[in-house]
């Protein structure tokens, strides 16, 4: 019996040097299970920090309607870097400008050059509630992490971009042991989402230098998602401006967080390879 996902299309690129899969379900009715997404990402050379599938659109007007796992296999709302590069896979079907549907609502992309692309990710979630933390919080710019996680500054700010966000602000980010505060943040009482963990740097009120721990999938090169959240943290908290830099391992990012309260990201997208799902991946998969 032949699986649904057998020798479907697959994009493999990076943005920023986020690894991302645009995996093409347009021609299908199958919803990816997380145990179908984490397979793909054991599949050899299919490694992904996102999977971004590409449905069928839902609503009249709009180019497609996109799923973004992580690689355990959970659902994110939101991915910056994944999004351009749907855009760029369905530039190259003649399309510059895009409506895209996601869990976190509307999103529009429009090409800048043959490998940039600008994607508004709509407005910043600054409620407790909406991030959401567990615990009613007054004033989501500065919130004490309690209880304390060692070697963790204190306090931090929460953004959703719809997905969790928690920015914390630091003296030297390129030293953050990630590996060590990530997990244990990521999976903090705080969060019943969990979250996503940034470490910025300001090293300068428009130019900031950003480490990120994310949700559901680790340490990646670059996160989209948390360099808005980052620009909104560091305005909110008069540390920067509404429009900067975000220095990524990975690449650069420009974030603006326009006066309509939109947050546009630009960044670049490489294409790696295409390829189509091998059958054997999924051989012996159970959910
Ligand atoms: N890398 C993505 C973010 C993925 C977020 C995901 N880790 C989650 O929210 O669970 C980005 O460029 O925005």
């Amino acid at each position: 019996m032949a699986h649904p996902l057998d020798h479907l299309p697959i994009l493999r690129m990076n943005g920023a040097g986020n690894e991302i899969l645009v995996l093409d379900l347009r021609g299908s009715d199958h919803e990816l299970a997380p145990h179908e997404a984490r397979a793909i990402a054991n599949a050899p050379g299919l490694r992904f920090d996102q999977l971004m599938a590409l449905h069928r659109p839902r609503r009249p007007g709009d180019d497609a309607y996109i799923r973004i796992y992580n690689i355990d296999g959970s659902l994110s709302a939101a991915c910056g870097n994944g999004t351009r590069c749907v855009a760029y896979a369905l530039a190259r079907e003649g399309k510059a400008a895009l409506r895209l549907e996601t869990d976190a609502g509307l999103i529009e992309t429009r090409r800048q050059a043959d490998m940039v692309f600008t994607v508004d990710m709509g407005r910043p979630r600054l409620g407790w509630r909406e991030i959401p933390l567990a615990r009613a919080v007054e004033d989501t710019r500065e919130i004490a992490l309690d209880p304390p996680v060692a070697g963790a500054p204190a306090r931090f700010c929460a953004v959703s971009m719809g997905n969790p966000h928690a920015v914390f602000f630091v003296d030297d980010a390129t030293h953050v042991d990630l590996e060590a505060l990530g997990p244990r943040i990521e999976r903090h009482p705080l969060f019943p989402e969990r979250a996503n963990v940034s470490f910025a740097q300001m090293l300068s009120r428009d130019d900031i230098l950003l480490r990120v721990w994310e949700r559901g999938t680790g340490a990646t090169k670059a996160c989209g998602s948390a360099a808005c959240a980052t620009l909104v943290a560091a305005a909110r908290a008069g540390l920067g401006e509404r429009a900067a830099r975000l220095r990524l391992p990975g690449g650069d990012l420009h974030i603006e967080w326009r006066a309509d309260d939109h947050v546009l990201m630009t960044g670049p997208v490489e294409f790696e390879f295409e390829t189509r799902l091998d059958p054997q991946i999924f051989q012996g998969v159970v959910a």
